[in-house]
């Protein structure tokens, strides 16, 4: 493998690829901090070959700075070029910073890394923690656990398509990035692609735009398994509806399989023609429910596993018996308690459970809305609702955003892309990565996690009128 092209090494094309987009006035402060983020590895013939430290940045990197880069890439090089971006740990990757600088600094690397094999153009976005090994069968996935495996098992002969379908937090997004595991443990050939409506259509429009049609086609057609999230975010788009069903169509056509998710069964979704409701109930189709306590408890039991945190089982049976409804919030429960026990050097037991989470689980389930939480965070930092949902990166705006985020992702059954809505059109991988950044800072910094438990109590107290 090449790491120049000509006389010009890598490092001189990316140079001058960073020039180009420093001056490429469609590039945004925070595709800056994402880009610094990049190391440029080598170009093999019409790919560009590049790594980042997490499979958060990839996907980034991937869905919604591709074409800047591509295009200056292929200005650079004088012809058009792909990029494909590998994940590797040892690239050491500055903190994204909050106060963005105009520099964009390669992100430096430890060790040279191994040029990715081409295969890794082809990686599906999967989420390492989501595999069959990490999810809890009970009563209320049994079902929907056994047809994904028997999908990834062999993938295009048994219920095709199989559609997923149940409230937020219940694990089917797991169970799809599981079949996306284990299609490929067992047969690494095959090309598993996994992605969100809201990314789908994002490709799509940005095909239309870029007039790259048939680049599209091909990113969504020259694959075995296609497994689509949250399919509910497509009502209504007509066109991206449109070509999803054309997808749909070539792909089982050809024996290819898909996967979709929903919040609601095929007869509920609103906004989706009669003819691709009927194709969706061609397979098979099966719900999630909330989990029953045994079922609570075994996920809690095995995320302090993961996490390699000491959790006597009183505790767990408290949580679990007080958070019912949503697993994403049954872990919150978890983190949260472990976090204070950590930071304040206490051991986890029960009576440090129940005053950890007195505000969290309330006999109230009057609904919290977001804009209830965006109201009280903005009142806790004496800023506006506007000023917190708007663009100003100044840090005490960007705390309180995230902030926000997270606890619209922990309280309400709001949906990524929903979220995004409500802080002024935001992307959803800025919610994404707002939740996984407050998320981090809870289990390490005192001040975060004081500041998140005061805000989520004043939330809970105010829901209780
Ligand atoms: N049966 C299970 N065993 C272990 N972990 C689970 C299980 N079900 C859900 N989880 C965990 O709960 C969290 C939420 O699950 P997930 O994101 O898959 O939900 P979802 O149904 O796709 O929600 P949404 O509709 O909001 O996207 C994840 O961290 C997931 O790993």
């Amino acid at each position: 493998m090449a790491a120049e092209t000509g006389t010009e090494t890598m490092d001189d094309v990316w140079t001058r690829t960073l020039a180009v987009l420093r001056a490429d006035d469609a590039v945004t402060a925070q595709h800056r901090s994402f880009i610094r983020l990049i190391k440029p590895l080598a170009i093999v013939e019409d790919n560009v070959f590049l790594a980042v430290r997490e499979d958060f940045t990839k996907n980034y990197v991937e869905t919604t700075i591709r074409t800047l880069i591509t295009r200056a890439l292929s200005q650079v090089l004088g012809r058009e070029v792909r990029i494909a971006v590998t994940v590797d740990s040892s690239v050491n990757s500055p903190e994204p910073s909050d106060s963005l600088d105009d520099d964009f600094e390669t992100a430096p690397v430890q060790r040279r890394p191994q040029a990715p094999p081409p295969a890794t153009y082809e990686d599906p976005h999967l989420n390492p923690r989501y595999t069959f090994d990490t999810f809890v069968i009970g009563a209320s996935n049994r079902f929907a656990h056994a047809a994904a495996l028997a999908v990834a098992e062999s993938p295009g002969k048994t219920y095709n398509p199989l559609f997923i379908y149940g409230d937020s937090g219940l694990g089917k997004t797991h169970l799809l990035h599981a079949i996306g595991h284990y299609t490929r443990h067992l047969k690494p050939q095959t090309r598993v692609r996994y992605v969100n409506s809201e990314e789908f259509t994002n490709d799509f429009i940005n095909s239309i735009r870029d007039d790259q049609s048939l680049s599209f086609k091909r990113q969504y057609r020259e694959v075995d398994v296609l497994l689509i999230d949250d399919i509910q975010f497509l009502q209504g788009k007509e066109q991206t509806l449109e070509e999803f069903f054309h997808t749909f169509n070539a792909l089982h056509n050809a024996g290819k399989h898909v996967v979709i998710t929903s919040d609601v069964s095929p007869r509920n979704l609103d906004g989706i023609e009669e003819r691709m409701r009927t194709r969706f109930e061609w397979g098979l189709m099966t719900d999630v429910q909330p989990p029953d306590l045994e079922t609570r408890i075994a996920i809690l039991r095995k995320k302090a596993a993961a996490d390699d945190v000491q959790a006597p089982s009183d505790v767990l049976e408290y949580i679990a018996s007080n958070i019912t409804s949503n697993i994403r919030e049954l872990e919150g429960a978890l983190i949260r308690v472990t976090a204070f026990a950590a930071l304040n050097k206490q051991p986890v037991d029960l009576s440090l459970a129940q005053v950890v989470l007195k505000d969290l689980i309330s006999d109230d389930d009057s609904e919290i809305t977001a804009s209830a939480i965006i109201g009280t965070t903005a009142d806790y930092f004496g800023i506006s609702m506007e000023e917190l949902t708007g663009t100003s990166r100044s840090r005490v705006y960007v705390t309180a955003r995230q902030i926000a985020m997270y606890l619209c992702r922990q309280l309400t059954d709001l949906s990524l892309p929903k979220i995004g809505e409500h802080f002024g059109g935001k992307d959803h991988t800025t919610v994404m990565y707002a939740v996984k950044k407050v998320e981090d800072q809870i289990a390490q910094r005192r001040q975060m996690y004081n500041q998140v438990n005061e805000i989520h109590a004043r939330i809970k107290q105010q829901s209780r009128g």
